[in-house]
């Protein structure tokens, strides 16, 4: 494992949308899950940390400042992945910056998948790919935002083990939304639900 990709992520006095004075403090490896009402701010809060959003307060990644990076620089580190993904080239392949074979076998796609046009990918399936594209970019953050709201139960637990398995490995810090309880349970190092305009840390049930 690269010494770079054990930086943990933090947000200062943070302020976007509905939330103020959001500070929290996410450890390499460590899987912070995000969850509150439909319009409280959770895809607001990811798309401000990935320097997609004016805002207040300070973000970092390690000692690097987002204000001292350009934004599509900051973004090849801190990755996100939105709910609802834009695809620019007409194939799947073209869109990975190495090849992935063994997520691509992991998540259930057969070797050719990067011969497939994005024009025909199902939802569940243009979701799981954005997750492998952002992948092979080597990010050393993620912000998941819902990245199993188009999948089944099964694809859905094969989607989150994959994810587990390489934020582990890699020990990114990781901010992700989820809705669903058992979801939260099973990946969560900690849990935050939005409440007006700040985090309430959740217990995590087991
Ligand atoms: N650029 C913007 N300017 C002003 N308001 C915005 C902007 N983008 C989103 N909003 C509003 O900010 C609020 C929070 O939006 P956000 O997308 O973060 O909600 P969310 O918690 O992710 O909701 P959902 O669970 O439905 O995806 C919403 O009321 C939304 O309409």
């Amino acid at each position: 494992m690269s010494a770079k990709s054990k930086r943990a992520l933090r947000l200062q006095q943070v302020a976007v949308g509905p939330l103020d004075n959001v500070d929290l403090e996410v450890a390499p490896g460590e899987i912070v899950c995000l969850s509150g009402p439909s319009g409280s701010g959770k895809s607001r809060l990811l798309r401000a940390v990935a320097d997609l959003e004016p805002h207040g307060g300070t973000v970092q990644l390690g000692d690097r400042e987002q204000d001292s990076v350009a934004g599509h620089h900051w973004r090849q580190s801190v990755m996100m992945v939105p709910a609802e993904t834009a695809w620019w080239f007409d194939s799947f392949g073209e869109h990975l910056s190495k090849p992935m074979p063994d997520a691509l076998g992991a998540l259930g796609f057969p070797e050719d998948t990067g011969n497939w046009a994005v024009s025909r990918l199902s939802s569940g399936e243009k979701q799981r790919l954005a997750l492998i594209r952002a992948l092979s970019r080597e990010p050393q953050a993620l912000l998941l935002d819902e990245p199993t709201a188009n999948l089944d139960d099964d694809t859905s637990l094969k989607v989150e083990r994959w994810l587990q398995a390489y934020i582990r490995q890699h020990q990114c810090p990781v901010l992700w939304v989820a809705h669903r309880e058992d979801q939260i349970r099973r990946v969560a190092s900690r849990h935050f639900r939005i409440d007006g305009a700040g985090l309430r840390e959740q217990e995590l049930r087991q």
